[in-house]
């Protein structure tokens, strides 16, 4: 048995398709992610990196293989294990505090007093900036604001894992690099155990202890696994000159583009010609 954190191991999934097909999504994923580390999952669209994070999330049962989080083997959704998507999900009628909240009432209301909740409800969003706007709706703050909430409300929860699906994905660059900045900060204080999808290979880089790089479905699995051997605090404007880490750049993109390149199908012309099929005009 591995001495992992988080193990995953001979993990295979699919999913039944139209007239009893089967699609195979993943194929034979081991993975073991030792405690406080950093870990991106990178790899072409459709591979299977959110059906990876939603097995070890609890919300989709691997066909085969399976995963254990601290000596458990996950069976289902739980607290020790919190999710933050691309798009916030926050509660629309409740305000920032009352997001972070909710969740903290529940996982603590047998262990910390109503006024240590709220020292620590506090905390977490001072954490991520946002003390100065507790008392407002989601619908009254912006999108970078609202994965703000959405990271504090995670880390509030105070799980084994942190699960982030493409967290900075819906964001413009600048207010992502923001946000790249507080999470490299908040994770030199905390040393979280983290698995989080990306696309994009600067992240990958500036974030990680390692970046798992998965090969194309179906059936995908992982490729390479690569070490990114920076010092913590990182900081992005030293780091762009750095070599190893244009190095680390360069192995990612190398995965992505040479050894695993994918072509997408050309989408048809809208300039069809006349005598193009109806059915395949875009
Ligand atoms: N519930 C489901 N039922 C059927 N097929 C699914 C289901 N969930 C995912 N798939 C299929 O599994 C494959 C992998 O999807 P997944 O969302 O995990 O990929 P991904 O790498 O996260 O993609 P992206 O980077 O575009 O978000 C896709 O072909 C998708 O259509």
């Amino acid at each position: 048995m591995s001495s992992a954190y988080l193990s995953l191991s001979h993990v295979d999934m699919s999913f039944a398709g139209r007239n009893g097909a089967v699609n195979p999504v993943l194929k034979g994923i081991n993975l073991d992610v030792q405690r406080g580390e950093f870990i991106s999952l990178i790899g072409h669209s459709g591979c299977g990196k959110s059906t990876v994070l939603n097995i070890v999330a609890g919300l989709l049962r691997a066909t085969a293989g399976g995963v254990i989080l601290d000596g458990r083997e996950i069976g289902a959704p739980g607290p020790d294990r919190a999710v933050v998507f691309q798009n916030h999900s926050l509660l629309p009628w409740l305000t920032v505090w009352q997001n972070v909240e909710l969740a903290v009432d529940k996982i603590f209301r047998d262990t910390k007093t109503p006024s240590e909740r709220k020292a620590w409800i506090r905390h977490n969003l001072e954490m991520v900036n946002m003390g100065h706007a507790l008392h407002r709706l989601p619908s009254e703050i912006s999108g970078g604001m609202k994965q703000r909430v959405g990271i504090a409300r995670a880390l509030a929860m105070e799980p084994k894992v942190l699960l982030l699906d493409e967290p900075f994905g819906a964001l413009d660059a600048l207010t992502r690099a923001h946000l790249q900045d507080e999470v490299i900060r908040i994770q030199s204080e905390l040393g979280n155990t983290v698995l989080m999808i990306t696309h994009d290979v600067d992240e990958a880089v500036l974030l990680s202890d390692r970046v798992v790089m998965m090969t194309n479905g179906p059936g995908a699995t992982i490729g390479q696994i690569m070490d990114v051997p920076l010092a913590r605090p990182r900081n992005r404007i030293a780091l762009a000159e750095d070599a190893v880490y244009n190095r680390c750049r360069q192995e990612i993109l190398s995965f992505l583009y040479e050894k695993q390149r994918k072509v997408e199908p050309i989408a048809p012309s809208s300039r069809a010609t006349p005598d193009t099929p109806v059915a395949l005009q875009a």
